[in-house]
């Protein structure tokens, strides 16, 4: 068996919010293609694990290293762009923006990428007909449902092939139809792309579909 290739690894990571201690020495590593979960109590940390992961925040103390580069030794510029090249977001309210149709929406991050208007937009067809938005690509948000808006995102979140997609409740506003479709969508991704995610979830479902879960309490993973 060849050794899996790890993509993400963070090494004792402390967080407090003033006096507040969220995050008491984590320590994780996600290897390339695997499916993540982390579940725990409200308050457990979880979104402030994750957004120190994606480098949205930065941790107090420790390390988080990206294909070997340790990301907490960057500068905002630098951050923002390899964040914008190599990281993928699904949040539990999808962050649309309202006066853009689901294309423009698909569209964005490739376009602050600076890659061809063109080839943006082609992707983005694609992507959101795989999704089975083909139908909706001239659509705005609010004339979307919740799913599909959803499923816009996703669209949105793989527009620049990241390595890895980081995903905060990405079930949370969504009926089970709809939430079922999004969590085969992740592993369909997984199984053709080698899809690698992260997902802050409380759904049982999801979280043991997940090829590892990740158990956390009190600022501690403790499974
Ligand atoms: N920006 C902030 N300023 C101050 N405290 C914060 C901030 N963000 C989160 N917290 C606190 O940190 C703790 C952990 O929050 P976090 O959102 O990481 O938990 P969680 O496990 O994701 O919870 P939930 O499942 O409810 O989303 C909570 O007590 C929260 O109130």
């Amino acid at each position: 068996m060849t050794t899996p290739e790890i993509l993400l690894q963070a090494t004792n990571i402390f967080k407090n919010y003033g006096t507040l201690p969220v995050l008491k020495g984590i320590d994780l590593s996600i290897a390339k293609g695997e499916v993540v979960s982390i579940v725990g109590a409200s308050g457990a940390g979880k979104s402030t694990l994750l957004h120190i992961l994606g480098t949205l925040d930065a941790p107090d103390q420790g390390e988080v290293h990206f294909s070997g580069q340790d990301l907490t030794k960057m500068n905002n510029g630098d951050l923002a762009r390899f964040r914008n090249k190599y990281i993928g977001f699904i949040f539990q309210f999808h962050n649309l923006l309202p006066e853009f149709t689901a294309l423009e929406n698909a569209c964005l991050p490739g376009f602050l990428a600076g890659r061809p208007e063109k080839e943006v937009k082609a992707r983005a067809t694609e992507l959101l007909e795989m999704l089975h938005l083909g139908h909706r690509l001239e659509h705005k948000p609010s004339e979307m449902s919740g799913g599909e808006q959803q499923r816009t995102a996703v669209a949105r979140a793989l527009i620049n092939s990241p390595e890895i997609i980081f995903a905060d409740e990405p079930s949370g506003n969504l009926d089970s139809k709809n939430a079922n479709e999004l969590h085969e969508i992740f592993f369909r991704l997984r199984n053709e792309l080698n899809q690698t995610f992260v997902v802050v979830t409380h759904n049982a479902e999801l979280a043991g579909m997940a090829d590892r879960k990740l158990v956390m309490k009190d600022g501690h993973m403790v499974a």
